[in-house]
């Protein structure tokens, strides 16, 4: 089994994927939507996307490649707490609170805006295609005074010196990644893990309390949300659809039954998965 996710070595995606699938072979790809397009293209069995940080909120790439370009079914979730550092050369280890640059994921950087915004006030902040991505561009140019924001197991594995640990805004930093697949997929055993059904809905155009009714539809079957959240279609101003977690596996009655109640409102439905959720403390 292979599995696609966003590289190079040591990033947070590649973290995720150690956690759950260890012994399957590992392939990094540069950009999110290249892991999905590896899944259709049949280049992988499976990807390992990032879809939300509990900072940041929802990683809007992944959720749009996955509604917008590519149909593949979510075939399970895994959490992971996140930790950004603060990272330069070894060379320049003396002079870190000089830097004339900051490198790492966008997101990676938004997690830790406050840090900063307090501490590198005049400083550049360039976005880069993941946070071991920065990691390596830091190492391969020692000569300019530069950081990166990444893990630590991205710190050793390319050799950089860590000069501020923790540097996340808030404590509690996690992030879910979705596994993307067509097959089913062998799980190792796990301890903690629940399940969860994702719905796509789109609204009939300009009826009043349409979404009220949705909500109706889960409420009276005491269907617990866990997200609702709302992206543009992309046809016009005002035109949403929603991404709506349920947290149950799919089952023969409840989640049928307000599916067809959502039709019969005039709502398109389609389902994204219904997977297990595996938490890595
Ligand atoms: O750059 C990485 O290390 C990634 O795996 C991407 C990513 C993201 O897109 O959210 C994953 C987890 C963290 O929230 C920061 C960055």
């Amino acid at each position: 089994m292979k599995v696609g996710y966003l590289g190079p070595k040591a990033t947070f995606s590649g973290i995720a994927v150690n956690e759950v699938f260890p012994k399957f072979d590992h392939e990094p790809y540069r950009t999110i939507p290249e892991c999905m397009d590896a899944v259709i293209n049949h280049n992988v069995n499976l990807a390992v996307v990032p879809m939300e940080n509990t900072i940041e909120g929802s990683v809007n790439i992944t959720l749009d490649y996955l509604t917008h370009e590519v149909q593949i079914p979510i075939v399970g979730e895994i959490i992971i707490p996140i930790k950004q550092h603060l990272m330069v050369h070894p060379s320049n280890q003396d002079k870190w609170q000089d830097v004339t640059k900051i490198y790492s994921h966008s997101h990676a950087i938004a997690q830790c805006h406050k840090f900063l915004h307090k501490n590198f006030t005049n400083v550049a902040v360039e976005s880069i295609s993941s946070t071991a991505a920065a990691v390596e561009m830091i190492m391969a140019n020692p000569e300019w005074n530069v950081a990166a924001i990444a893990n630590d197991l991205a710190a050793k594995e390319y050799g950089a010196a860590i000069v501020q640990k923790d540097i996340h805004d808030f404590d509690y930093n996690h992030t879910s990644f979705v596994i993307l697949s067509e097959n089913e997929i062998p799980y190792p055993s796990m301890d903690t893990f629940h399940y969860k059904t994702t719905l796509m809905v789109t609204l009939p155009s300009d009826q009043a309390g349409a979404l009220h009714q949705v909500l109706s539809a889960f409420a009276w079957r005491r269907l617990n949300l866990s997200k609702i959240e709302s992206r543009p279609m992309k046809t016009g101003i005002g035109n949403y659809f929603f991404i709506i977690d349920i947290e149950m596996k799919l089952d023969d009655v409840l989640i049928p039954g307000a599916i067809a109640e959502l039709e019969a409102l005039g709502c398109g439905v389609k389902l994204l998965g219904s997977y297990p959720s595996f938490m890595v403390e």
